[in-house]
């Protein structure tokens, strides 16, 4: 059995069999660690794989508890919905899709900020719910709501603590199989771009603001689904447990454990409980006076973890167990991805007319005009500064041209989003190269083939989506054989040396299945034969109809590589031609003298 498989048998067996071993009290200890760990994971999700910060997670946890609170201690409903609070599974549902519509709303306004906007937005909503809990005609003010009913599974109502402890792990076991599964998917492979790689995933047409709603809405269903726990296990609720500084206690569990592990959020959340638990009884005895002197300790040990163990607790304690996850399998028996029709050889597939790009005075891009034709090599060359990454950027959308146009394939495509115009078959490569460090070679490529697949959310955490995955998978090992990274497969994007980084980059770009290839300065970094073998992969791809347009400074590499070549100086093209006449051209004499490489 695998290593990894082992450890999941072994908690699971443990987890079963604690209560029949323990007290009351440490059951009634573990059923609280679950209900922490269930909304911790939410925040592995939302913070430390996503990388959006949120206070707020303990609203949602009382929106679960006081819809099924509400709706199950009703006397007085109409008929006409008394039926929704006939059974707490019912409520369940009601309060997933409230909490779900509220997330959304939620989720619409402050997601669009970024930086310190979002945490801050997330605590604005945060202390907003708490006061509406606590305020709001019917929900029982601040002494809150009483009379919760048990919840009842198999005719059997779950009234004590080693009762509901079961239904408790049954439901963070399944949150925590969801949330590894997505994770391990062509979505999941969306979610974790997220963080510092939002450019590159959209220009390989991923939607990253529907992948920022996705995790936003999964957070707040586990805090939901918390909640009704939470609400069926005391039978009772106020506005207290929902409050800010609950919120703030979630997420340093999910730090102190490791905010971007699935275990990290059980780990965190059981050394905070457990800590809080202790602390509380041991430090009054010790300073012979009571407070929430266990707050001050918190604190110190918060900012110790993020000196010592910035990634959390989880990968430390992995460093010293190590536990081998095995390879992915390539599945080559796998179906192959449909393919896009190729353009005709000739067709000009990519037009520029008249881009001018203005940061503030600076010209940039000054009238700039170009095409480029299917099977055919355009260089793009000038020296340092000369606008040609800017022009890059106006081509592929993530960023829009001050004025003129670009065509490609027929449509205008200046403004549109980069992720639409992947979809129309443009794929590029970044001058700095943005990459997964932590992700694999493999998992990096297949981001490529990010619009070949289309199996969303649900798919990916129920395992339907395992038949596309291997083909998504199939096809970025193939390219990843086929720019000669073959050996380095399942090693972490970040242990590359940069060349390789840049290789990475185009069988990424090649598992979107191009028409145009947008390469910026593929060569920078390579070794001599490394360069040999990019040159011959390029021709390669010309020979069999893909356009490829080139920014690269590297002289002897562009000249016997390009069918045709552009040269720009400050922003503006001054020469276009064969790459002899280029060269011979007095105008790109001097804007290189000095510079010729
Ligand atoms: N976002 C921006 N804001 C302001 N100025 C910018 C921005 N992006 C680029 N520039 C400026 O536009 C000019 C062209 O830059 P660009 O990076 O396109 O040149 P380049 O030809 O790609 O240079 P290099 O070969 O060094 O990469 C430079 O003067 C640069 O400082």
């Amino acid at each position: 059995m695998r290593a990894d498989r082992v450890v999941l048998t072994l908690f699971v067996v443990l987890a079963l069999t604690a209560p029949g071993l323990l007290s009351d009290y440490y059951v009634s200890v573990l059923n609280y660690i679950g209900l922490y760990a269930m909304v911790a994971l939410g925040l592995v999700l939302l913070t430390g794989v996503g990388g959006l910060t949120s206070f707020g997670q303990a609203a949602f946890v009382g929106l679960g508890a006081y819809t099924t609170a509400v709706l199950t201690t009703a006397t007085d409903l109409p008929a006409s919905i008394a039926w929704a609070a006939s059974s707490p599974w019912i409520t369940l549902l009601l309060a997933l899709l409230l909490t779900a519509a509220v997330a959304y709303v939620l989720g619409a306004l402050t997601l669009k900020l970024s930086g310190h906007f979002l945490p801050l937005g997330t605590i604005a909503w945060g202390i907003s719910l708490y006061f509406l809990f606590g305020n709001l005609p019917g929900l029982g003010g601040h002494t809150g709501i009483t009379g919760v009913p048990p919840v009842s599974l198999f005719g059997m109502d779950l009234n004590l603590g080693q009762e509901i402890y079961y239904l408790i792990l049954a439901f963070l076991l399944i949150g925590m199989l969801t949330i590894h599964n997505l994770l391990d998917s062509r979505e999941g492979r969306a979610i974790r771009a997220l963080k510092g790689g939002r450019v590159m995933a959209e220009a390989m047409g991923v939607n990253t603001s529907r992948s920022r709603m996705i995790i936003f809405v999964l957070a707040a269903l586990l805090a939901c689904a918390s909640g009704w726990l939470y609400a069926h296990m005391q039978r009772f609720i106020n506005p207290t447990p929902f409050g800010l500084h609950i919120g703030i206690e979630y997420l340093f569990m999910a730090v102190v454990g490791g905010a971007g592990y699935v275990w990290g959020a059980l780990l965190g959340a059981a050394i905070i409980t457990i800590a809080k638990q202790w602390l509380q009884d041991l430090l009054p005895a010790l300073l012979g006076a009571s407070g929430n002197f266990e707050m001050i300790v918190f604190g110190l040990i918060m900012v110790l973890v993020l000196q010592r163990a910035p990634d959390g607790l989880w990968p430390v304690i992995k460093r010293f167990v190590p536990i081998r996850v095995p390879n992915k399998k390539i599945n080559e028996q796998a179906p192959d991805l449909p393919r896009r029709a190729m353009p005709q050889p000739g067709e000009v597939i990519l037009q520029a007319v008249d881009v001018t790009r203005k940061f503030g005075g600076l010209v940039a891009n000054n009238n700039m005009s170009l095409d480029v034709r299917a099977g055919e090599i355009l260089a793009l060359i000038g020296p340092n500064g000369a606008g040609k990454s800017t022009m890059f950027n106006q081509l592929s959308g993530v960023d829009t041209p001050t004025s003129g146009d670009v065509f490609f394939r027929g449509q205008s495509v200046a403004g549109k989003e980069s992720r639409e115009i992947a979809g129309l078959g443009m794929s590029r490569t970044f001058q700095h190269v943005k990459l997964l460090a932590s992700m694999t070679v493999l998992e990096n490529v297949a981001i490529g083939a990010h619009l070949r697949g289309d199996k969303g959310v649900i798919s990916a955490a129920w395992r339907l989506d395992r038949a596309q995955e291997a083909s998504l998978l199939k096809e970025a090992a193939r390219q990843i054989e086929r720019v000669g990274l073959g050996e380095l497969m399942f090693e972490q994007a970040g242990n590359l040396a940069l060349g390789q980084q840049r290789i990475l980059e185009i069988a990424r770009a090649l598992c979107a299945d191009p028409c145009l290839l947008l390469l910026d300065e593929p060569a920078a970094g390579l070794r001599f034969k490394e360069k040999q073998a990019l040159g011959e992969l390029l021709r390669k791809l010309r020979n069999e109809g893909m356009a490829t347009l080139i920014v690269e400074h590297d002289m002897d590499f562009v000249m016997g590589l390009a069918d045709r070549v552009v040269v720009m100086e400050f922003g503006e093209k001054i020469a276009e031609g064969l790459p002899e006449e280029v060269q011979q051209n007095p105008a790109v004499l001097e804007a290189y003298l000095g510079g010729v490489e």
